[in-house]
């Protein structure tokens, strides 16, 4: 089976016309639980999930998971703050994954409908994907990034646009991956999320990690003044 975990980055740097963005910034994950980047806006949360899943070019420092960086790759999906949808139905959104990978069509089909029972969307099979609200979208996209059965699952701000129900909806089926062995690493500006979430905060600052540790120690002991200001609700910058 392949082994992912530990991945560390080193040095790891993103630059725009010689400005750093983000970095450089050392960290090691190892293969459980949840890591929620949080901090404030431009921190660099987004770009730093995007480096470690891929999408974005390293300008500097290197990525090393414990398996081959292609075959990493391929245990690893996305979901963004608004969802990307084809434009079919939803059965088809699910299976799509799924037909990338070489599953046969009927087996594919099976485990869409096994989905769309476990995120509540069973009935909305047939539907084309623009159509449905916010938080139904959001739920399929989760859906079929989990189809997959990936080893890691980035989520940047997933409930930023959603109601109190949808994040709960969310939340648990984000509890239950993480329960059955996925890894998250998910950016949030919900402190509440964060808590719930989280087993490791990695707190941003200006492009680096200004401060990290368990939640909670990080909730109920911030070490730094930003830190501190920040769970505050003050503006750090
Ligand atoms: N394509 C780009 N070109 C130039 N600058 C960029 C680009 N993408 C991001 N940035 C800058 O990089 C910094 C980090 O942005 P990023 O979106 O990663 O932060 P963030 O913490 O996710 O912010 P937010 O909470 O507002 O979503 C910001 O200063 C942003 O303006």
């Amino acid at each position: 089976m392949t082994q992912l975990f530990p991945m560390q980055a080193k040095g790891i740097e993103s630059r725009r016309r010689g400005q750093v963005l983000v970095g450089p910034i050392d960290l090691t994950l190892d293969g459980q639980g949840a890591s929620v980047v949080i901090g404030p806006n431009g921190a660099g949360k987004t770009t730093l999930l995007r480096l470690l899943h891929g999408t974005a070019r390293l300008s500097a420092g290197q990525i090393n998971w414990a398996c081959p960086t292609d075959e990493a790759r391929h245990h690893q999906a996305f979901v963004f703050q608004r969802p990307v949808m084809l434009r079919r139905t939803v059965m088809e959104n699910l299976i799509y994954p799924l037909r990338l990978r070489g599953t046969p069509v009927a087996d594919a089909r099976t485990r869409a409908r096994d989905w769309a029972v476990r995120v509540g969307l069973e009935k909305m099979l047939d539907r084309a994907a623009p159509v449905l609200s916010g938080g139904e979208q959001q739920k399929l996209a989760l859906a079929r990034a989990l189809i997959a059965e990936p080893k890691v699952l980035f989520l940047d701000e997933p409930c930023a646009a959603l109601d109190g129900r949808a994040t709960r909806e969310i939340e648990e089926i984000l509890a239950h991956a993480k329960a059955t062995g996925t890894r998250l690493i998910l950016s949030t500006h919900d402190m509440g999320q964060a808590r719930r979430i989280g087993d490791e905060v990695l707190f941003l600052l200006g492009g680096r990690i200004h401060e990290s540790g368990s939640v909670d120690r990080f909730f109920n002991g911030p070490e730094t003044p930003q830190a501190q200001a920040f769970l505050r609700g003050d503006i750090v910058e």
